[in-house]
């Protein structure tokens, strides 16, 4: 069957051949009637072009349609309910990323101790969006509801600030991952600079302003050599898009900070890892990769120096937003005008002890009863750094921030928590 192309534009010479045997005549009534089909055929292209346009439009508008999923009186009842607060001085708090792995456990942690709490989050397919909605309603069952909607979708946002004047914006949505960025680097640009440009247009117009506390990296200290990594430390050297999305999100907010009066709070996490992960982590890969008996990839650094992360325990974490929430102080601006300084701070949260990857292999296979099969490969320049430290000694002054949970600990727990959710044989092939 010949292709739409061809019907219209067809490759074959013969089938447009002038016919060379006959008079001028001929000639001339042949070429008026080709120049007639040739009309027609015009006629039939111009109306299939505008009816595929006005399909086009309606299958955009339909989908603005579905895509609407917010909105209406029982929505908003649920808005509210879910950020209604239980205790003396509690805040309520809008969670972005709040289906992620670091949002659902913050979102948890301030409903467990009466805060309100609405989340909202794109369920994007970076990783398994299974695992997402597992968390969305293991949070609704705790009373946190999550709405479906992109941080870059400003008229949603607009809409949640009129319905619940927020206290607090926990800003967790981001396109995470390191080596991901040499991928799809559009993505990074999309959620943390332009969605973090949206969130904080929206924060400086609110009345009473939010504090805004967001996630930033350790992988803004780049090729930064200094170790431990202190806040004051460089930060001008990203090692790969990721991290310098990341330190523009450093620089993004410090205006809105510097202009509006926004409250705000800068997280540099340090590879935070346990119960609920993000599959697209090594510990949680290898995990999967050493139970389905398939290879791992171990990267090596220069001169066969093996990398190490000042991997982070979950709960820590969350102790270390939480600390960061309650000692935000509050923005000062009113109607989109600032109206005297307010607090700009960044702190590091790690766990002050950096571990290699291949001891990270090794605990896992203690704790899985597996042995691994790795494959050690020279680190490719893929944005990695080779290791990175954590000097937390400001979050600890500041809100006593003290990580408890050594990375043999807190990998026993993630392990607990990964064969209790995806049991002994997941995805592994069925004979
Ligand atoms: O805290 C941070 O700044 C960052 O921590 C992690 O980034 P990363 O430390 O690269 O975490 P993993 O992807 O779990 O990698 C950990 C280590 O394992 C190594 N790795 C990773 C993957 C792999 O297949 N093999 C391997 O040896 C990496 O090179 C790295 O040294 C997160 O993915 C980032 O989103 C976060 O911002």
């Amino acid at each position: 069957m010949p292709s739409l192309e061809e019907e219209f534009f067809p490759s074959t010479p013969g089938k447009f051949k002038i016919d060379r045997g006959g008079g001028h005549h001929r000639q001339f009534h042949r070429c008026f009637s080709s120049t007639s089909k040739m009309f027609l055929w015009a006629l039939f292209l111009i109306a299939l072009t505008a009816s595929y346009l006005s399909f086009q439009s309606f299958v955009d508008s339909g989908s603005r349609y579905f895509a609407a999923s917010w909105g209406g009186i029982q929505w908003e009842k649920q808005v509210r309910k879910s950020a209604q607060i239980h205790r003396g001085g509690g805040m309520s708090v809008l969670v972005t990323g709040a289906a992620g792995f670091v949002g659902s456990h913050v979102s948890l942690a301030l409903k467990k101790r009466g805060d309100g709490v609405v989340g909202i989050d794109n369920f994007n397919s970076y990783y398994d969006p299974s695992l997402k909605k597992a968390r969305k309603s293991m949070l609704a069952e705790h009373g946190v509801f999550v709405v479906a909607g992109d941080i870059n979708d400003g008229k949603l946002l607009a809409k949640l600030f009129d319905v619940v004047a927020f206290t607090h914006v926990m800003h967790l949505a981001a396109q995470a991952g390191v080596r991901y960025a040499m991928e799809n680097p559009h993505s990074y640009v999309h959620s943390n600079i332009a969605g973090l440009v949206t969130l904080l247009e929206i924060c400086k117009s609110a009345n009473p302003q939010p504090a805004v506390v967001w996630a930033s990296s350790s992988s803004v200290y780049g090729l930064n050599e200094k170790s431990p990594f202190s806040e004051s430390d460089r930060t001008d050297q990203p090692a790969s898009l990721y991290a310098a999305t990341k330190k523009a999100g450093e620089e993004i907010t410090h205006t809105y900070n510097h202009i509006y009066g926004l409250s705000i709070t800068g997280l540099r996490f340090f590879t935070v890892y346990g119960p609920w992960g993000r599959p697209d982590m090594a510990y949680f890969s290898f995990t999967r990769n050493i139970l389905q008996g398939k290879p791992i990839t171990v990267y090596r650094g220069k001169n066969r120096v093996d990398l190490a992360r000042d991997f982070t325990y979950i709960d820590d974490v969350v102790k270390g937003c939480l600390g960061s929430l309650d000692t935000s102080g509050k923005s000062t601006g009113s109607g989109g005008k600032k109206s005297g300084p307010a607090p700009y701070r960044i702190f590091n949260l790690g766990n002050t002890s950096p571990v290699t990857v291949p001891a990270l292999v090794s605990i896992l296979e203690r704790h899985l009863k597996v042995k691994a099969k790795k494959n050690v490969v020279e680190m490719p320049g893929n944005g990695d750094v080779p290791f990175t430290h954590a000097n937390i000694s400001m979050a600890r002054r500041e809100f006593g921030y003290k990580p408890t949970t050594d990375l043999q600990t807190g990998l026993k727990k993630f392990v607990k928590w990964y064969l209790s959710y995806y049991g002994y044989n997941h995805g592994k092939a069925v004979n």
